[in-house]
């Protein structure tokens, strides 16, 4: 090869590269700059790190001597509520959603984006991402975190046992673990379960029962999350509210809960299956509308105890509370079915079963004198108010009018 040709080579060369790297460079700024008004924003691509951050920051501002709320489980039916009360009143609120299948995602997705317009950012992570908790506890200190992302359901437990371990135990241990290390560490008010009592017979439920027999590996990982607060309470001196909620129900709510797939399918005339137990005894649940369950959740994070450690140590005892938030009335399923035959106005082709022994009790009823004496909780509404105000959101929000009903 001559002199010059060598040069040629050289330069073509250079070029290629320059080209190259560029093009890559190109690439990453352009895959990782999501468009600023994006409400599906991930945690974990480190350049829109700034972009994430003000939203955080922003999301998490609280009138002066409000609170600040980290809401896990935000798009979640319960999380959603609470985190657009929090909001009404002035407090910072910060929302955390996976986002998984285990129902519908899109009505979680619409959670969201209400929530957004009141001006709650729902990010989308998992509790059991360290990175991303130590991440948001060194951006804001938050005084209080409602911990409510959980993989519900009981009789789901039996097809899916990981995602109940995954969520309920892992998820929980890292939380506590990241609020145990956060300096301030804030209190926490979580989600445990009526399903805790499992085959309890003594009626109400009171918080001062045993709770040894769980029914369901849900329960079971309730249960045990009761005990891991315990500990983390224990050692770390972290301040730790557990409610035992009974069969929340209302507007926005799961897809996978017997109230809302019944109106689907009596809504479509397909048969539903209603559960008995043995002599023909009814199955009853202590239903609890929405609204009461907001004004527990509310009442206990205002009535919580700032957290006593740091740096890993306690100065002092903390706070360690569990609650019964129900409704203190039972119902049989058989007279939830009436209600909305009544309100749908179309009759329900009833399965009788026996009561499945796969999770499911014979009956639920709550004792809330404790939650009573300690924040003034007292549900005020009936099974048939409460279930017209989840037929006229279901109604209105799968645009199902009464035309196409008949
Ligand atoms: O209180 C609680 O702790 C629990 O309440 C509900 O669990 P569950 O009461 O079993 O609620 P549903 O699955 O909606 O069942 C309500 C009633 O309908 C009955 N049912 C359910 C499904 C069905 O096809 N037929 C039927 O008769 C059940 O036996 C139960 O008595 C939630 O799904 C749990 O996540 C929550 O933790």
């Amino acid at each position: 090869m001559d002199k010059h040709r060598r040069w040629t080579y050289s330069i073509t060369k250079l070029v290629f590269w320059a080209t190259i790297f560029a093009g890559a460079f190109l690439f990453f700024c352009f895959r990782s700059s999501p468009p600023s008004h994006s409400t599906t924003m991930k945690w974990g691509s480190s350049s829109n790190t700034p972009q994430w951050e003000k939203r955080v920051r922003l999301s998490a501002r609280s009138r002066s001597g409000h609170l600040s709320v980290l809401v896990t489980g935000a798009a979640g039916f319960v999380g959603s509520h609470v985190s657009a009360a929090l909001k009404r009143r002035g407090d910072g609120v910060v929302g955390l959603d996976n986002f998984n299948s285990y129902y519908d995602p899109s009505l979680k997705r619409a959670r969201q984006k209400l929530l957004e317009q009141k001006g709650v950012f729902v990010m989308e992570g998992d509790i059991n991402d360290e990175k991303l908790l130590k991440k948001l506890f060194d951006i804001v200190e938050f005084t209080h975190v409602m911990h409510l992302a959980a993989q519900a359901g009981v009789r789901y437990a039996m097809k899916n046992p990981g995602s109940y371990i995954h969520s309920n135990i892992a998820g929980l241990v890292t939380l506590f673990e990241a609020c145990k290390s956060a300096n301030p560490q804030p209190s926490i008010v979580w989600a445990s379960s009526s399903s805790v009592y499992g085959l309890n017979s003594k009626v109400p439920f009171s918080e001062k029962d045993q709770t040894d027999q769980p029914a369901s590996l849900y329960a079971a990982t309730k249960k045990a999350g009761e005990e891991i607060a315990h500990t983390y309470n224990h050692i770390y001196g972290l301040s730790i509210t557990g409610l035992r909620f009974f069969t929340v129900y209302g507007p926005w709510g799961r897809p996978d809960m017997a109230y809302f797939f019944f109106t689907k399918n009596i809504l479509k005339g397909k048969p539903i299956s209603v559960f008995q137990g043995s002599n023909n005894k009814s199955v009853a649940r202590d239903f609890t509308y929405i609204d009461d369950i907001v004004k527990g959740c509310l009442g206990a994070l205002d009535t919580a105890e700032k957290s006593t450690g740091s740096g890993g140590k306690k100065k002092k005892n903390a706070q360690l509370r569990v609650f019964n938030l129900g409704n203190t009335s039972p119902v049989p399923v058989t007279k939830l079915v009436s209600i909305l035959e009544k309100l749908l106005k179309v009759k329900a082709k009833r399965n009788v079963l026996p009561l499945p022994t796969n999770g499911d009790v014979m009956f639920t009823h709550a004792n809330i004198s404790y939650a009573h004496k300690e924040f003034g909780y007292k549900p005020t509404t009936d099974l048939q108010t409460g279930l017209h105000k989840f037929v006229n959101w279901y109604l209105d929000y799968y645009s199902v009018s009464e035309k196409k009903i008949y």
